[in-house]
């Protein structure tokens, strides 16, 4: 599948396993979905430029090479978005976070917005959406029109779980973007859940269930 990378590292893979497991409570889950994060990040930053430069070590100086100074920004989707943030900030420490408040309306399973802060220079960064579930799309793919309308043209999205739907319901109007995710799951049921999915992670996430 074109722009859709699974990230099947074993540590991610366990991890994930665990946050699946519906005996996992929220301040264990917390942990995991922000440790998996830290892992997702590693590998969705893979291709970043770098620049040659030098330092002086206490030997003498040595060539070195840079992050380019490529400007990042990560926005997640509340709630449940706000679970990866630590984790990516603890790779990417100088990025800014956008916020965007999108629910999911649970009979039409439509998105509605709720709340929108972006920083001022959206449309000069390479932007990651983060929201651990990808179920229809409809909340993602309102996130990344958010963006465009911003002007944002480098675009990715990463989640724990992405229905085969999901995918689709971005791809549909935004082939550009880059899907990140943990695994690709089977379906959705009637309600719009993935199965098997891990539940409702914003519920999961703060114990609001
Ligand atoms: O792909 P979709 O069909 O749009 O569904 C996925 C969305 O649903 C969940 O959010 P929810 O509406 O439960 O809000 P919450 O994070 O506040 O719990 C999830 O975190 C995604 O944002
Ligand atoms: O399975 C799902 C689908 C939407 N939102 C969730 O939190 N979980
Ligand atoms: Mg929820």
């Amino acid at each position: 599948m074109e722009n859709v990378f699974v990230l099947d590292h074993p540590l991610i893979q366990h991890k994930l396993a665990l946050i699946r497991d519906e005996n996992t409570g929220a301040k264990e889950f917390r942990e995991l979905v922000e440790e998996v994060a830290v892992l997702m990040a590693y590998e969705a930053t893979r291709n970043m430029p770098l620049e040659e430069s030098e330092v002086k070590t206490p030997i003498g100086p040595a060539k070195v090479r840079m992050l380019s100074g490529k400007k990042l920004g990560i926005v997640p989707i509340l709630r449940a978005g706000l679970g990866m943030v630590d984790g990516l900030l603890k790779l990417i420490p100088t990025a800014k976070v956008g916020h965007i408040g999108l629910y999911r309306d649970p009979e039409t399973l439509l998105p509605v917005e709720y709340y929108c802060k972006l920083p001022s220079d959206v449309s000069e960064r390479e932007l990651i959406i983060l929201d651990p579930m990808l179920a229809t799309g409809g909340s993602a793919a309102k996130a990344v029109e958010i963006l465009k309308e911003k002007g944002a043209t480098n675009i990715k999205l990463m989640c724990l779980i992405a229905a085969p739907e999901g995918i689709h319901g971005v791809h549909k109007d935004h082939p550009d973007v880059q899907i990140y995710t943990a695994a690709i799951d089977e379906k959705l049921n009637s309600h719009g859940y993935i199965v098997p999915g891990l539940g409702d992670a914003g519920d999961r996430l703060f114990g609001t269930k």
